[in-house]
């Protein structure tokens, strides 16, 4: 279980999280929702352990989660490929760090992916690049899968190939957080929706209760975020 307990972040007078309580079961697949700034990113980060909280306490299968590392996987745009290396090597340097990592699974996601086997990962392109974190992340073999806008700059093709990649690839066992604002991509893959506004948890729900509702995941997020159709007018127009 990955537990949140009065969790504050703040980066020097700007908050990052703030007062997150929360919990999340072993196997659920949790898709982090809000707006810009509302610290999706933050609360990612915090869970792998990349920033330290300010206040409170965040633990997974209650150790801190640097304790865990070799059994946590994060994909991000932001990537933590060597761009000096290729794939193999790429394949070949994680592998000293994750166990379990699996070169056979690897192979296969770069193949999926078409991805030169003799480039140096830096002269990928961006949704090259995170194709290689994409297939990284999951021949990890990582009990706990982190996920931040893996749809960003990618393709149609390259989404819907993703997408099914996540669902057939996955034991079911994974714990799986997943942050991104493609609400009807990711609609019938999660489990479970936290929405974050201004780094606290506004909403907190499970997609078969809202389907039972007769609501969109993108229909529920409107209701509870709203959207002020008059904040252009008032910004630009009243001048
Ligand atoms: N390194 C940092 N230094 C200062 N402020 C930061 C830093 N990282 C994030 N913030 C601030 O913390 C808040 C939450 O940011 P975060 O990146 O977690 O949001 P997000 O929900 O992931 O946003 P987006 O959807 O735009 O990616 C924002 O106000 C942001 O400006």
């Amino acid at each position: 279980m990955i537990e949140f307990k009065k969790v504050k972040k703040y980066y020097e007078r700007t908050i990052g999280l703030y007062e997150v309580d929360m919990q999340i079961k072993k196997g659920e697949v949790v898709g982090i929702l809000g707006e810009n700034g509302s610290g999706k990113s933050t609360m990612l980060k915090v869970m792998m352990g990349l920033t330290e909280v300010t206040f409170g306490e965040v633990s997974i299968e209650e150790k801190k989660p640097s304790e865990l590392y070799e059994r946590m996987a994060f994909i991000t745009e932001e990537g933590s490929y060597f761009p000096n290396m290729t794939i193999g090597e790429y394949g070949e340097f994680l592998s000293v760090f994750y166990p379990k990592f699996d070169h056979e699974r690897y192979r296969k996601l770069t193949d999926y992916f078409a991805l030169s086997k003799l480039k140096k990962i830096k002269t990928f392109s961006k949704g090259e690049k995170s194709k290689v974190e994409i297939a990284a992340g999951f021949a990890k073999m990582a009990d706990y899968i982190l996920m931040d806008e893996p749809f960003l700059g990618k393709d149609m093709f390259t989404r819907k190939d993703f997408l099914k990649l996540m669902v057939s690839s996955l034991k079911e066992e994974e714990t799986i957080l997943i942050s991104t604002h493609q609400l009807s991509e990711i609609e019938n893959f999660i489990d479970r929706a936290v929405v974050l506004r201004d780094g606290t948890i506004k909403a907190d729900f499970y997609l078969d209760d809202i389907r039972e509702e007769g609501k969109s995941l993108p229909e529920k997020m409107m209701e509870i975020l709203g959207y002020d159709e008059n904040r252009y007018k008032r910004v630009f127009e009243n001048q």
